[in-house]
């Protein structure tokens, strides 16, 4: 054998013996993240894997290698909590804005045990679900009083690898926040999420109050509190009061008393049990088209619930439609009413089976 061979021989013995270790490395990461599931934990421990990176580092004798092992050792521990995620897949779920924020309090409601992880934007969490870092997500779809979250209806329409696999409706009841001790007639301005405020309209009317748009209820009111300038209020939850340090001023400033709000649950696994299901489909623009699809869905015998149109994203003045239908998903006739669409339709898919 000459010096390469041996060398090589030496590294594949190495090699060896370092996959049993990983694999036994693993096998107590799989437990860390089973105590985690159970325990409500976080995957990710700064504590610890510094702790882990400093007992790495004392172990190495030469110390031009110290940087190179700890970076194999960060390397390891970023494989970890991968394989952790994936584990505990099943248990995260993504919803945009911050804790406390109505979609916050709707994930809660649908997954009580689950991690709730936050991203700044709906696309960021149709992304996650999408990649698999959380099994599920929470987006806002429509409310009984300002209507749809057309962004959200969007995203549905272009993330087809993507299904609606339940519902939520959440009532909603708008407060106006304030820092403790603060009256009514101190206020300037009012901050809050677009839809709050346009749910709140009357009562922003009735008191000359002017309102700014923030990307959610939850920001609204953390920023009141850390701005701590009475002339400031936010309108949000209850719960957000008690989160940020504010007070109820005013409860329920919602004009409509049933607001109430629907949230959509997203996953990558097509759902199969349900008594409702939705489907969105594009036309040729010709006279009578849309008669014809709804003249089919009728003949069926589905009960349609709702029906929207929106203009196609990146298609000038082109359309496509959602409807939601009443019946059995998994029935006979649904592949049948499917089939028949695929002819009557340009584009036509099952995006949603759930239970109302
Ligand atoms: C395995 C754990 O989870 C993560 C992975 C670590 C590792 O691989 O050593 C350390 C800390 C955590 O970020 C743990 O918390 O111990």
């Amino acid at each position: 054998m000459d010096t390469l061979e041996q060398a090589r021989a030496e590294i594949d013995a190495v090699d060896a013996q370092l996959a049993a270790l990983f694999e036994r490395r693993m096998a107590a990461v799989l437990s860390v993240a089973q105590y985690k599931q159970a325990h409500g934990l976080p995957i990710f421990d700064a504590a610890r894997e510094a702790v882990v990176l400093e007992k790495a580092a004392a172990r190495i004798q030469n110390a031009a290698l110290r940087p190179y092992y700890k970076d194999h050792v960060q390397n390891m521990m970023d494989v970890a909590k991968q394989y952790e995620a994936e584990v505990l897949g099943r248990n995260r779920a993504a919803y945009q804005g911050v804790e406390g924020a109505f979609a916050h309090i709707a994930l809660r409601a649908l997954f009580p045990h689950a991690e709730a992880v936050s991203y700044p934007t709906w696309d960021e969490v149709f992304d996650a679900v999408s990649r698999g870092d959380t099994a599920h997500g929470v987006v806002p779809f429509e409310n009984s009083h300002a209507g749809d979250v057309s962004a959200v209806l969007d995203l549905c329409y272009n993330h087809p690898e993507l299904w609606v696999v339940d519902v939520y409706d959440l009532p909603i009841s708008q407060n106006l926040l304030v820092l403790p001790g603060t009256q009514l007639a101190q206020l300037r301005h009012v901050y809050s999420h677009q839809q709050a405020i346009a749910q709140s309209e009357t009562f922003l009317k009735q008191f000359r109050l002017p309102a700014t748009a923030m990307p959610n209820t939850a920001m609204a009111a953390k920023f009141v509190a850390e701005s701590g300038d009475p002339s400031k209020a936010a309108i949000a939850s209850a719960e957000t009061a008690a989160l940020y340090g504010l007070e109820v001023l005013v409860p329920s400033i919602n004009t409509d008393g049933d607001n109430t709000t629907r949230f959509i649950v997203l996953s990558r696994e097509k759902p199969t049990v349900g008594n409702r299901f939705s489907l969105l489909f594009t036309l040729d623009n010709k006279p009578g088209k849309l008669a014809e699809v709804i003249q089919v869905i009728g003949r069926f015998g589905y009960d349609m619930e709702s029906i929207k149109s929106r203009p196609l994203p990146h298609v000038p003045f082109d359309y496509y439609f959602y409807v939601e239908l009443v019946g059995d998903p998994s029935a006979d006739e649904t592949a049948a009413l499917l089939r028949e669409l695929d002819h009557t339709c340009r584009t036509v898919r099952l995006l949603g089976v759930y239970t109302k």
